[in-house]
């Protein structure tokens, strides 16, 4: 880690988050969790569900707040923010969250629009280029006039990764842009990550499950679990590693360091206690 990444424009990460603790409540979720996303590169956050992924994509977008200094987008201490300093940032970042939904009485080019009416003062004759141009770039340009309820699953996520890019973000946050997609969506999807990635010369962060597409795109993997960083580096690394966490993860093992069962009593107490006070034998 260098100072470089700490200063704006800086060509070291664009995301450093340092010492980070975050939880909800009382319930601790993030523990010391240091992680930089380098600049133009695809960084994928992947582990078991539940292990705070969402909450850090939300950390960094400034829709959760941390209690201390420890998350910064471009040099830029996000949880210093008022509401103008983090409106400002958010316009720098392009996020598509969990199924992307578009409004669905609104035509595919209105819903790419919608940022560009939302947060610029661009001409019509602007905000048609842009919509267009963008749309473009996933394939869907003849798909302009259409609305959400009249095109497949496939092609409304690449709208709204259009939607996503139209205000041009130095950072993109996918969550979970897969779900739901079937196998061929899915890699045109992944694909798509990855060309608009190096075409618009922007930086992603990708939270999934999807091991094989992800690891085909993604530069660096941070597998998060039990709130800590388990494990990071390229999908190589991560295939290879040793830890009996991160091989449980990679073989898609049932059971493991993480475990199948929710904490709680024991077979026994919960079956063998209970028919024994019922007076059932055995
Ligand atoms: N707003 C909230 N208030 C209270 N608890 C929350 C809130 N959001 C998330 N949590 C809890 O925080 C934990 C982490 O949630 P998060 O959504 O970040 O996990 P995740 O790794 O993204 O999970 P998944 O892969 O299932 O989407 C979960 O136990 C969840 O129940």
């Amino acid at each position: 880690m260098t100072i470089d990444s700490l200063q704006p424009g800086g060509n070291a990460s664009l995301v450093r988050i340092q010492r980070l603790n975050f939880g909800y409540g009382e319930r601790l979720i993030l523990k010391d969790v240091t992680l930089e996303i380098p600049r133009g590169k695809v960084t994928a956050i992947m582990g078991a569900s539940g292990g705070g992924k969402t909450t850090l994509l939300r950390l960094i977008s400034g829709q959760n707040m941390p209690a201390q200094t420890s998350v910064y987008f471009d040099g830029v201490d996000v949880g210093a923010q008022n509401t103008k300093g983090l409106y400002a940032l958010r316009r720098r970042m392009g996020m598509l969250f969990q199924f992307g939904a578009l409004f669905t009485d609104m035509s595919v080019f209105e819903n790419v629009a919608f940022p560009l009416r939302e947060h610029t003062n661009l001409t019509e004759d602007l905000v048609r280029d842009v919509v267009l141009m963008k749309l473009n770039a996933v394939g869907l340009r003849g798909a302009r006039d259409l609305m959400p309820s009249e095109i497949s699953g496939g092609m409304a996520r690449r709208v709204a990764l259009a939607r996503a890019i139209a205000l041009d973000p130095e950072l993109i946050m996918y969550d979970e842009p897969f779900a739901g997609l079937d196998p061929i969506a899915l890699g045109t999807t992944a694909r798509l990550i990855r060309q608009l990635n190096d075409a618009l010369g922007t930086t992603s962060v990708l939270v999934s499950h999807d091991l094989d597409e992800t690891f085909a795109i993604a530069d660096h993997v941070v597998i998060l679990a039990n709130g800590s960083i388990a494990e990071q580096g390229t999908p190589e690394h991560i295939r290879q590693s040793q830890d009996p966490l991160v091989r449980q993860f990679v073989q898609g093992a049932f059971d493991g360091p993480v475990k199948f069962h929710y904490p709680g009593q024991s077979l026994v107490d919960d079956f063998l206690g209970h028919g024994q006070q019922r007076g059932v034998s055995s």
